[in-house]
């Protein structure tokens, strides 16, 4: 798959990691930074990030911040994004099998990186149950909810 990683400075270090695993894992990587640790605002990373996988240009998206809701609630603000955060394997399989999110979000300060890569394995390996209909209209309620109140790609103009 095409993955586009990003994170901010607290979550650089985990980030690195969980690319050295997808790369080994054949994995495409479109790294949108950053690539050090200075300060930095998540939200210059993210944005790009989730326009990527909203746009195709990436399958799925893994971003790391200091305890991951900072990405959720920003890569969740767009289009065509479901995004999740998730601090063990379970919830990780539950945010794709319930709920096909397409972006997983951890935090580099809560979880170590042994288990932070359990939790982007199960991700990755965990299918969307999309033939039990109690989890397809749980999922496209949601998706009206985002077709109601969020812009698409190709309504926005800048
Ligand atoms: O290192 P500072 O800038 O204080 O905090 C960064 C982290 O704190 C939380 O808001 C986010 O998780 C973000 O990654």
């Amino acid at each position: 798959m095409k993955i586009a990683v990003c994170s901010d400075h607290a979550g650089f270090a985990l980030k690195e990691e969980i690319k050295a695993l997808l790369e080994k894992e054949g994995h495409e990587l479109i790294d949108i930074g950053p690539f050090n640790e200075e300060p930095c605002d998540l939200s210059d990373y993210v944005y790009p990030a989730s326009l990527a996988v909203a746009e195709g240009k990436a399958d799925r998206g893994i971003f790391v911040d200091g305890v991951g809701y900072g990405s959720a609630m920003i890569a969740n603000k767009i289009y065509g994004i479901y995004a999740a955060v998730c601090q063990d394997p379970f919830c990780a399989k539950l945010a794709r099998s319930h709920s096909d999110t397409n972006v997983l979000c951890l935090g580099g300060k809560i979880i170590g990186s042994a288990l932070a890569l359990e939790i982007v394995e199960a991700w990755m390996t965990t299918d969307y149950l999309k033939d039990i209909e109690k989890y397809t209209n749980r999922v496209d309620k949601v998706k009206k909810i985002a077709e109601k109140h969020l812009k698409k790609l190709d309504e926005i103009q800048d």
